[in-house]
Parts: structure tokens; sequence; C-alpha cells
């Protein structure tokens, strides 16, 4: 296959001005492996059917995350479908952004690109950064590559998460799912 378009982007990135993003003192160190953040999150919990990742902090506040895809990950046959890569990247995209900065936000904004099919039975080794902070406003990309750190980039996500107060899980959400999650190690808990 032909070397897929380095980019396929012509919006700048972040959209707006943006702080650097400053990393949270209490960030986990370069090769911590970073706990489940919820035991019942699609993403990385220990939920049948779910995407089982798992991610590393990486050096140059980078997170680091693995999506190994199976038959019940598959769109067409033999491939990963497009909307639970999107759910990987959001995964990856959270936990750099909840990792790092260590404030409660949520995804306001998703896109992907997709560069090249992911196969089932392939790993995808998922790179993600905070690019920048404006406010409450928190954006994030990612590049996932096939089989391997170097190995060929097959999607490329960026996102906009939005900074919450935790009323937004109390009001919207399910008050005792958010007290058992509060009560989880080294959470977030304001
Ligand atoms: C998840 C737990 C986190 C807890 C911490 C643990 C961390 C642990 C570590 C890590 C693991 C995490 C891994 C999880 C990964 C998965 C995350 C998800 O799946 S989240 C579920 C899907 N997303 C929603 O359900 C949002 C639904 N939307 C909303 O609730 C609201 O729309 C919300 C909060 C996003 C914004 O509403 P407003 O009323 O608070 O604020 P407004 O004024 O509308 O937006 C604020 C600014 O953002 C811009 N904005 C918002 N959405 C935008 C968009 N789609 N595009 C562009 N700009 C947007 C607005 O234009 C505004 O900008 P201007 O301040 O005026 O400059």
């Amino acid at each position: 296959m032909s070397e897929a378009p380095r980019s396929r982007r012509s919006t700048p990135w972040p959209p707006v001005d943006t702080e650097s993003p400053a990393p949270h003192p209490d960030a986990p160190r370069p090769g911590t492996k970073l706990a489940v953040h919820y035991d019942q999150c699609f993403g990385c919990g220990d939920v049948e059917g779910g995407l089982h990742m798992r991610s590393t902090m990486g050096e140059h506040a980078l997170v680091h995350s693995q999506f190994a895809v199976t038959e019940a990950h598959q769109g067409a046959p033999g491939l990963a479908h497009g909307g639970l890569l999107a759910c990987a990247f959001d995964e990856a995209l959270g936990s750099a952004v909840g990792n790092l900065l260590r404030r409660p936000a949520v995804t306001g904004k998703l896109e992907t690109d997709f560069l090249r099919p992911v196969p089932v039975g392939s790993t995808l080794f998922i790179t993600a950064k905070v690019d920048g902070v404006a406010g409450r406003k928190l954006y994030a990309s990612a590049e996932g590559r096939l089989g391997a750190e170097d190995g060929s980039v097959a999607v490329r996500a960026r996102a906009l998460f939005v900074e919450v107060g935790f009323e937004h899980f109390t009001t919207h959400g399910d008050p005792d799912a958010l007290t058992k999650f509060r009560q989880t190690p080294d959470q977030i808990n304001p």
C-alpha cells in the first residue's frame, strides 16, 4: 500500500489561542502504568465486550495506550469498526487530559482521520498528548500506529475536552456510581 498522506487536515490546531499545558504536580511520572479510571468504563474497565485498553505515562508528557483489536470489534469482515477506533481514541485522549492535567473533563468534540485499515488481531499503539489549554477548553491529539510504537500510522485524532465540575456527573449521571467512582484510590477528588 502506498504511504498514507502525512496530513489530511487544513485547519489549524488548536483552533484557538492556547496556553501550554502545564502538567499537574501530581501527574504520574514517566513509566507509570495508569490505573483504570473507572471499572465500568467501556474503554479501560473490566467490561465484557469493552476495549480493555491499558495506558502508560511516557516521556515528554506523552501517554501511550494500546488497543488490541479482536473479532468483537469488527465492522467490515476482519477489520476494526471505525466507531470503535474513535472510541479507543476518545479513551486515549481522555486519559492524557485526565492524567496530565488532573482536571475532570468531558469530550466536547472528537474528530478522526482513518488512514489505513486496522485488521482484527492487530494492536494499535496510540500516543496522545495535550496540545493546549484555553480556560475550560482542553485540546488534545493522538496518533495510532499499527503493530508497534514505530509502525505505520493508521489513525489520527484530535479532540476538545471541556472541563466540568463534579456536579456534571451528579446532575446528569448516576450519583451512586459517582460515589463508588470517587472511592477509587488515587482518583481525582476535589
Ligand atoms: C469521564 C470521567 C472524567 C473524570 C475524571 C477522571 C480522569 C481519569 C483519567 C482519564 C480517563 C478518562 C477517559 C474517558 C474518555 C471518555 C470521555 C467521554 O466519553 S465524555 C462523554 C461524552 N461527552 C459528553 O457527554 C459531553 C456532553 N456535552 C456537555 O455536557 C456540554 O456540551 C459540555 C460540558 C461539553 C459544554 O457545555 P457547557 O455548557 O459546560 O459549556 P459551553 O459554553 O457550551 O462550552 C464551553 C466552551 O467549549 C466550546 N465547545 C463546547 N463544545 C464544542 C464543540 N463541539 N466544538 C467546539 N467548541 C465547543 C464552547 O464554544 C465554549 O467555548 P467558549 O468558552 O465560548 O470559547
